[in-house]
């Protein structure tokens, strides 16, 4: 059982179509595999619209997939009922891009977590009080925060509650959904560096989504990149962020904003993130990319390049020292 991953997403598979554009293929994830190992944490990046919320939602089971499985630890969520269901929305739990969404306006901080650690039963009555402060230092709330209410409570101080109410759970996953981007920038400096010391301190992992890439090279050791609802390149974030191979990673880096301007420009890809252009069977990058060939209109396996870095483009495979011979769509 330890040395499962904390989550198995397996061709998982969830799309909304579009009534005005009944002919174009839909929207949202088509077909996403991955594992997050116990204690990782791995970034999930992409431009805004390729199915980043659609997927951490299906994962925490907000949103019902049309096909795949999530698997945590040794559980199947496909199967769940009852009890077994139960355990499986205390293991999992989401954080919110904006926690007014999530908390109680009528319930002081400490009723609210105090309501978490009832439901799932992580301690006992008696030892209520001693947990949550603990969990408060942890997050670093001060003590008093406990007796207010999310009115009175600033932006960065409610996602602290927030994520606070979610380690109350003791989960096995922690879904961040661009937890920070609502915050100032100092604020969310500061929420970030205690996210950054929270991994050391807590068991869970986490999958943080975010359209952030310097947030993401701070905090995450594994970065997946998403374009149209398939993840196109993964592996650890120091390789795909300092050297990243499919187009759409490099066009998406070059696009993010730095403090100081780079000597070149590099990739950029032309128009908007369109559906109603792409194909099924093709390279959803295509009509976007400055690279694409006539062999991109097969969709290209996922090319294994070194230690867990792998791309979903043909021009990976020509560097690459072994060919995976599934799809990004199919792998398992
Ligand atoms: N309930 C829904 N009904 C119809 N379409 C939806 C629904 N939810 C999401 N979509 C569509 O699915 C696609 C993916 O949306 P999603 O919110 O997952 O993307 P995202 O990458 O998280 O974007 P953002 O960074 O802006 O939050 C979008 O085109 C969106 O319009």
């Amino acid at each position: 059982m330890n040395d499962l991953p904390s989550l198995s997403v397996r061709k998982l598979t969830k799309l909304f179509s579009d009534p005005d554009r009944p002919d174009a293929i839909s929207v949202g994830v088509r077909g996403v595999s991955f594992d997050v190992e116990r204690g990782e944490v791995v970034g999930l990046i992409g431009e805004s619209g390729c199915g980043k919320t659609t997927l951490g939602r299906c994962i925490v089971g907000l949103q019902s997939a049309d096909s795949g499985d999530i698997v945590v630890g040794d559980t199947i969520f496909s199967a769940l009922r009852g009890k077994a269901l139960r355990r499986f929305r205390k293991n999992v739990q989401i954080v919110f891009q904006r926690p007014e969404t999530s908390l109680n306006p009528r319930m002081s901080v400490y009723t609210f977590v105090r309501q978490a650690l009832r439901n799932f039963a992580t301690v006992r009555k008696g030892e209520e009080r001693v947990r949550i402060e603990a969990l408060a230092a942890l997050v670093g709330l001060r003590p008093d925060t406990l007796d207010r209410f999310p009115h009175q409570l600033s932006g960065g101080e409610r996602q602290r509650v927030a994520m606070m109410r979610a380690l109350a759970c003791e989960p096995e996953l922690i879904v961040l959904d661009e937890p920070t981007s609502a915050l100032d920038v100092s604020v969310q400096a500061q929420v970030l560096r205690t996210l950054k010391d929270l991994q050391g301190e807590v068991g869970a992992s986490f999958l943080f989504i975010s359209h952030d890439v310097a947030v993401v090279r701070y905090i995450c050791s594994r970065v997946l990149v998403m374009y149209l609802g398939v993840i196109v390149e993964e592996g650890p974030s120091e390789t795909v962020l300092a050297h990243p191979v499919h187009p759409y990673t490099q066009a998406l880096l070059a696009a993010a904003p730095r403090i100081t301007p780079k000597p070149d420009p590099g990739l950029s890809l032309t128009g908007e993130l369109v559906l109603g252009d792409v194909r099924p069977h093709e390279c959803p990058v295509r009509p976007r990319c400055p690279l694409a060939h006539d062999r991109c209109h097969k969709a290209p396996p996922m090319a294994d390049l070194s230690s867990g870095h792998r791309a979903a483009c043909w021009l990976a495979h020509d560097s690459a020292p072994s060919t995976n011979m599934t799809t990004a769509r199919e792998r398992t």
